[in-house]
């Protein structure tokens, strides 16, 4: 008998899952049957489909990568659908910089869509994964804390920085060093110019990860979070105790770790702020810090009009993740790219040396001179996209404008019904032959005339990166200040071809971010 009603409450539950799918696949094809496209079985950035191992069932998050050259072409189509038959909702993907203006433009009938924002509010509220009235509240309180001042600490931070990593790690007195991974060197050096000029935390670089007593440093607390997002947002709290492997305590302490910490600075910040205005002191001019900022605009403006604490928390949290683990790998893809490119590198290393002359040291002024090695960062960004898909929903039945494929020149209209995702690929648009042509080869001149309207991966409208000018400044310093005193080389092994060596090294794996899994180079001094 209870077998009878075991197999009854199955059979319900597999028809119940089968009726569901076919409304879904019936629901998906009505709104989106008119767009070329193609089924598969779960939806990419759905948990599941996310984390389970990807293979001919499941496309798995790197999908975009795996197919640039063809994902959109084979359709002639920049505007595409993806109807899954098992898991997940048909969305839209498109590779189009002109679609992408329409849908992230002002007044635009798209919204930041639920699903892509789960795993960013992990922490609490915030900037990035806020909308309407919250979000404007939020970006008119965080954007003064980016300004000229910050961006000139953010370069004396970043050469200071470099120059302790120079030091700690015996670099200055080697002809040449190896590093086995440049990505652990970028990573750092991120992390710790983000803690010290977003958060007034200045991090030593020589200080190890674990004590004598194995409690992480803050260091290691910050990427052990920044790391582990989406198995943080996906897993469930009892998990941790009922499996508490190594790993999985890394990930408990360190957010339950974070959090006190950020609680803990806003209450010192806090005082410190009261009694710097109890002297009347000059506020504005004392904070240079985007945390302290955001603590001195809730004292002044009170929490109605300002950020309450678990907003200052979750703002703090997204800037440490989307301020470093951005930067970084896209450091780490220039300088290997750079390393594949020796003729860039020579331009590049030229044009340093010809803004520098008798070996100046550069400052913050010479940042806009120094366009030909931004212009490698934006490259080195174009081909390894940090942020590398955004996800919207549209608000209302909308008509897209879309640059035709069959018709060069041509322009078609795309229906994108309300309640419908769309994915900005930004694989897809990097990639994209019509914007950038020849687009797999390494070629920083695209960007010499500084038109970075054309850059659209930080974002375009009133939510494009409120970091842009952060991360590129860093970077600016970073690659001038490693690239005048040495030649970046990659390492080969035996018999191995360059080409072997950007697949084996360069195909990133697409989680939260874009990220590079190790990157072995040599860094061989200049003028020896
Ligand atoms: C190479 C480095 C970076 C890349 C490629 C990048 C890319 C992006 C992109 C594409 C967006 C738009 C997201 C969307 O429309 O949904 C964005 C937003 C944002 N980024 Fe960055 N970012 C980088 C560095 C940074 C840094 C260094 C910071 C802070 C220090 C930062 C802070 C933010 C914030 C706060 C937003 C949200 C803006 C808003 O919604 O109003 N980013 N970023």
């Amino acid at each position: 008998m209870s077998f009878f009603l075991v197999l009854s409450a199955v059979a319900a539950a597999f028809t119940s899952f089968i009726l569901w799918r076919a409304f879904k696949i019936w629901d998906g094809y009505k709104r989106l049957g008119h767009l070329p496209g193609f089924y598969t079985l779960c939806e990419a950035t759905t948990a599941f489909g996310a984390l389970a191992p990807s293979g001919s069932w499941n496309l798995g998050l790197s999908f975009t990568w795996k197919r640039k050259e063809y994902l959109y072409t084979q359709y002639q189509s920049e505007v595409i659908a993806i109807f899954p038959l098992l898991w997940g909702n048909a969305n839209v993907y498109h590779a189009s910089p002109e679609v992408l203006r329409q849908i992230k433009g002002i007044n635009s009938a798209f919204h930041k869509s639920e699903m892509g924002q789960g795993s960013m509010k992990i922490m609490g509220p915030n900037v990035v994964a806020s909308e309407g009235e919250d979000w404007k509240r939020q970006r008119r309180i965080t954007t003064p804390a980016f300004n000229g001042n910050s961006y000139r600490s953010v370069w004396e931070e970043s050469s200071r920085i470099f120059n302790e990593m120079i030091k700690h790690e015996g670099w200055a007195t080697e002809k040449d060093a190896l590093i086995p991974d440049i990505c652990v060197y970028s990573r750092k050096f991120a992390l710790l110019i983000i803690a010290s000029v977003g958060f007034g935390l200045p991090l030593d670089w020589s200080e190890p990860r674990y004590d004598a007593q194995g409690k992480m440093s803050k260091e290691e607390i910050i990427t052990q979070v920044s790391m582990n997002i989406l198995p943080r947002f996906v897993l469930p709290w009892w998990v941790y105790s009922v499996f508490p492997t190594k790993g999985l305590r890394a990930i408990d302490t360190a957010y339950k770790t974070i959090e006190v910490l950020l609680r803990n600075m806003i209450d010192t910040r806090a005082d410190e702020i009261r009694k710097s205005m109890s002297l009347n002191e000059d506020l504005d001019h004392q904070i240079r810090d985007v945390f302290g900022r955001l603590v001195a605009a809730q004292i002044r403006e009170g929490e109605k009009l300002s950020l309450n604490d678990q907003e200052i928390i979750g703002n703090a949290f997204i800037l440490l993740f989307a301020g470093h683990e951005t930067t970084a790998y896209t450091l780490s893809a220039t300088l290997a790219l750079l390393a594949l490119n020796e003729e860039e590198q020579e331009i590049a290393y030229q044009h340093i040396k010809k803004t520098l002359p008798d070996d100046r040291l550069p400052t913050f002024d010479d940042y806009d001179s120094l366009n030909v090695v931004l212009a490698c960062f934006y490259e080195g960004l174009r081909m390894y996209p940090a942020a590398y898909l955004t996800i919207r929903e549209a608000s209302e039945d909308t008509r897209l404008t879309v640059p035709s494929l069959k018709r060069p020149g041509e322009t078609e209209t795309v229906t994108i019904k309300k309640g419908t995702t769309i994915m900005n690929d930004f694989v897809g648009m990097s990639y994209n032959e019509r914007i950038y042509p020849n687009p797999g080869k390494f070629q920083p001149s695209r960007w010499y005339d500084t038109n970075v309207d054309r850059l659209t991966n930080f974002g375009a409208g009133p939510r494009t990166c409120l970091g842009m000018k952060f991360a590129t400044t860093e970077a600016t310093c970073f690659l001038t200040l490693l690239l005048r005193e040495w030649k970046v080389e990659v390492v080969l092994e035996d018999g191995q071809t360059k080409e072997e060596w950007k697949t084996k090294y360069l195909t990133p794996t697409l989680l939260t971010t874009l990220t590079l899994d190790e990157v072995p180079l040599r860094l061989v001094k200049r003028g020896l």
